[in-house]
C-alpha cells in the first residue's frame, strides 16, 4: 500500500503552562497542507525499512514509522513488512513531518491487514509516538490543545488560499525550542480570535516560539517580513520552527531571496 504522509501548518501557538509530566499544555490551530512524503509497505518474509530522499538523523530503528509497526505489532498478529520511505518534507521544521509518518503508518496497516481500529483507537496509539502524531489520524483543521493531542471544532476553512512555507535549512529540535519558552495564559482566546477575519489575524495570531527563537536566527523574521512584503494576508513561523509560512490570496511567484531555502507552494 502506497500513501503520502503529508503535515500542517499551526495557525497561532500558545504556551499555557508546564505540567507535571514536564510537556507543556498549548492552544493551536493545526491546519493540513499536502507538502507530503512517500510511504509504502508491501507484505513479505522479514521486516525491512529503508528511506531514501532527505536523509533522516537516527538508527532506522528508531524511525517513526518502525515505531508505529511495532507498536501494533504488539497487540495484533501482524505479517512482515517491507517499509520504505521516500522523505520530502524536511525535518525540524515545526511540521510536523515525521509525526505523520507515524500516523500514516498506523492508518496504512490498519487498513492493508483489516485490525478494524477505530479512528480513536488510532489515535490512542499515535499519542504514545509522539504529541503531534493524533493530529495526522483525522488530518483535518482542528483547535489542538493540552500536548496537542485533544481536539475540538473549530469552523476555519482556508480553501481557495495558497500557501508558501520556507524552509531556511535550518534546525530546531522541538525539546530545544520548548527550553526556551515562559509559558502565559493569553489575554485574548485564539478560538476567538480565528474565527475573526484573516486580515486581522496578523495583529493578534501569534506563536508563541517566535519570541525566544526569532532574536537566536534572525533569518527567521526576516523571511516573515519578506513574505508580507510578497503579499501574504497572514505570516508566521509553524510550530517550534524553523519553517516560516504565508497564506496568499493567489499563487504567487518564489522571491528571489528565498533561492537557496526549500520552498513549497500550493492551494489549501
Ligand atoms: C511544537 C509542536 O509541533 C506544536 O504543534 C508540538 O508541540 C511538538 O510535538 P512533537 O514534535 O510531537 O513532540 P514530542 O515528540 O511529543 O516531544 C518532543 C519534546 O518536546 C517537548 N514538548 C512537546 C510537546 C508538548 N506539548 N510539550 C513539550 O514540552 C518535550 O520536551 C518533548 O520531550
Ligand atoms: N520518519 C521520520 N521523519 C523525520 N524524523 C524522524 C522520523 N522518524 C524519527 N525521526 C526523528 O525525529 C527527529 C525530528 O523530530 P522533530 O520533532 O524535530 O521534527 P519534525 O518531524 O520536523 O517535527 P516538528 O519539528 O514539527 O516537531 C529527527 O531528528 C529524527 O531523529
Amino acid at each position: 500500500m502506497i500513501t503520502f504522509p503529508s503535515c500542517k501548518i499551526n495557525l497561532g501557538l500558545r504556551i499555557t503552562e508546564k505540567r507535571p509530566d514536564g510537556f507543556h499544555n498549548l492552544q493551536s490551530c493545526f491546519y493540513p497542507v499536502n507538502w507530503s512524503d512517500v510511504l509504502e509497505t508491501i507484505q513479505t518474509n522479514e521486516f525491512s525499512f529503508s528511506s531514501s530522499g532527505l536523509p533522516i538523523p537516527g538508527d532506522a530503528h528508531n524511525n517513526l514509522c518502525v515505531k508505529a509497526y511495532n507498536l501494533l505489532k504488539a497487540d495484533f498478529d501482524l505479517p512482515p513488512v517491507q517499509m520504505h520511505l521516500h522523505k520530502l518534507v524536511p525535518i525540524g521544521a515545526g511540521l510536523g513531518g515525521g509525526s505523520a509518518d507515524a500516523a500514516f503508518a498506523l492508518k496504512s496497516l490498519n487498513e492493508q491487514f483489516g485490525l478494524g481500529l477505530s479512528v480513536s483507537q488510532l489515535e490512542d496509539y499515535a499519542r504514545l509516538l509522539g504529541s503531534d502524531c493524533a493530529f495526522f489520524i483525522q488530518n483535518r483543521p482542528l483547535y489542538c490543545i493540552e500536548k496537542g493531542d485533544v481536539f475540538l471544532e473549530i469552523p476555519v476553512d482556508l480553501k481557495g488560499y495558497y500557501i508558501m512555507l520556507v524552509y531556511p535549512n535550518l534546525a530546531i529540535s522541538t525539546a530545544e525550542a520548548y527550553g526556551g519558552i515562559k509559558p502565559r495564559y493569553p489575554e485574548m482566546s485564539l478560538m476567538e480570535q480565528l474565527q475573526l477575519p484573516i486580515d486581522t489575524w496578523r495583529d493578534t495570531v501569534h506563536n508563541d516560539f517566535e519570541d525566544s527563537l526569532f532574536p537566536k536566527y534572525p533569518v527567521l523574521p526576516q523571511i516573515k517580513q519578506q513574505l508580507y512584503d510578497a503579499g501574504a494576508v497572514y505570516a508566521s513561523m509553524s510550530g517550534s520552527g524553523s519553517t516560516v509560512y504565508g497564506i496568499f490570496n493567489g499563487p504567487v511567484v518564489v522571491p528571489n531571496q528565498f533561492s537557496t531555502y526549500r520552498v513549497w507552494q500550493g492551494e489549501l
